[in-house]
């Protein structure tokens, strides 16, 4: 029995994770699965109940899991903390890190319904189906971090930026094997020309690509790269990038699909894997049913595929939202004249009901 740890946090996260639990408690029902779902807490919600953003009881229950489901976590209320007891510094990353997830996979899929709701033009962003293999835990996520004041009085702070290059190969190898399975063209995008860390990166990346003569291999910088996504993102197969780049670059490949509520992510690497829409808790919009949570159905898909290696289910879902969407309905972000928009949960069923069809 597959155990799934369903992890909430803040914002829409308590929205749009039970929507994501219908799609896959759907998919059971068709192919005779039973899933076992536990809850735990985790960022301001947790913070909220027991004081710490990552409790230990979360932390291991994450440890005993077959597989974990995020939605989101953070916001406003928890801004001013201790940086270490915030969402983000005291739960997200150091849960990444102890679980061992250095590599997150963002496809960004344009579904052919959604092609007028991208900013880009209909035959520009067309067939655009890329994905981003971000490096998730090194760089200046995880670097030094510290304030001092200097001579003339100034505050400065510091933070420094380190990969290694075993980080950097496990990584890329990632990359170029998922290429291979797709239009076989890796993209490896840094800033080489002014940091040293981008040098390294390019050196270990060239080398490899030495091992898969069979992949067309690009080196692009990062600005260039933030740019031709938006001139021609079906230019692009796998993107594989360092930490920061691959946060900034998926939000922006993800308003191209229509909306950052489609921008489903897998991080893995470790024993348990985790899988979380690649977008935030949403603050503005919280508890007013109008997140998308396509998303996090998307994430859940990949869930099957990735640490159950159900193909068939994976696709189920997949089909399901493709279906909803061509049949029209959208929430408030995907929301395009003469389509039908619908609540949160509406959109879950409607998904959970195509996958039963
Ligand atoms: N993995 C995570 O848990 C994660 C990711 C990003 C940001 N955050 C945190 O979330 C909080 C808010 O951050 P932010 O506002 O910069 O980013 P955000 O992604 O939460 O929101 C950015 C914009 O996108 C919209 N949006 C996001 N998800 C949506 C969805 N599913 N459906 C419809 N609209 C959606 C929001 O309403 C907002 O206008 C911060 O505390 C941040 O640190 C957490
Ligand atoms: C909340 C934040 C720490 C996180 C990140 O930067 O990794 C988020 O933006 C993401 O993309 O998952
Ligand atoms: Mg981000």
């Amino acid at each position: 029995m597959p155990d799934v740890l369903l992890l909430p946090g803040d914002g829409i996260g308590a929205e749009i994770v039970p929507e994501a639990v219908k799609a896959l408690k759907a998919v059971g029902k068709r192919y005779q699965i039973r899933f076992r779902f536990r809850e735990a807490l985790i960022g301001g919600a947790a913070y909220d109940a027991c004081g710490h953003p990552l409790p230990e009881e979360t932390l291991r229950l994450c440890e005993e899991s077959d597989a974990i489901l995020l939605g989101a976590i953070g916001g406003p209320k928890w801004d001013n903390l201790p940086v270490e007891l915030r969402p983000e510094m005291g739960a997200l990353l150091p849960l990444r890190k102890k679980l061992g997830l250095y590599a997150n996979i963002r496809p960004a899929l344009l579904f052919p319904a959604l092609i007028e709701a991208s900013p880009l033009k209909p035959e520009i962003v067309s067939g655009m189906d890329l994905v981003v293999v971000r490096e998730l835990t090194g760089g200046l996520y995880f670097g030094t971090k510290k304030r001092e004041f200097v001579d003339n009085g100034d505050e400065q702070a510091i933070d420094t930026l380190v990969y290694r290059t075993g980080e950097i190969e496990r990584i890329g190898r990632l990359a170029f094997q998922m290429a291979r399975k797709r239009r076989k063209k890796v993209t490896s995008v840094d800033k080489a020309n002014v940091l040293e860390s981008s040098r390294l990166w390019r050196d270990v990346i060239t080398g490899l690509g030495r091992e898969y003569p069979d992949v067309q291999l690009e080196h692009m910088y990062v600005d260039n790269c933030s740019m031709q996504l938006v001139r021609r993102p079906t230019q692009f197969d796998v993107i594989v990038t360092e930490n920061t780049f691959g946060d900034i670059l998926t939000d922006e490949a993800s308003i191209l699909t229509g909306s950052i509520g489609m921008l489903a992510s897998a991080s893995i690497g470790g024993k348990v894997a985790l899988y979380e829409p690649a977008h935030g808790s949403a603050p503005d919009i919280a508890g007013q049913q109008k997140a998308n949570p396509l998303a996090t159905i998307l994430s859940a898909a990949l869930m099957l595929r990735l640490s159950f290696g159900m193909e068939e289910g994976a696709q189920a879902i997949e089909a399901a939202v493709r279906q909803v969407l061509d049949e029209g309905y959208r929430t408030a972000d995907i929301m395009q004249p003469g389509k039908r928009q619908v609540t949160t949960a509406a959109m879950g069923d409607l998904v959970a009901d195509r996958i039963l069809a």
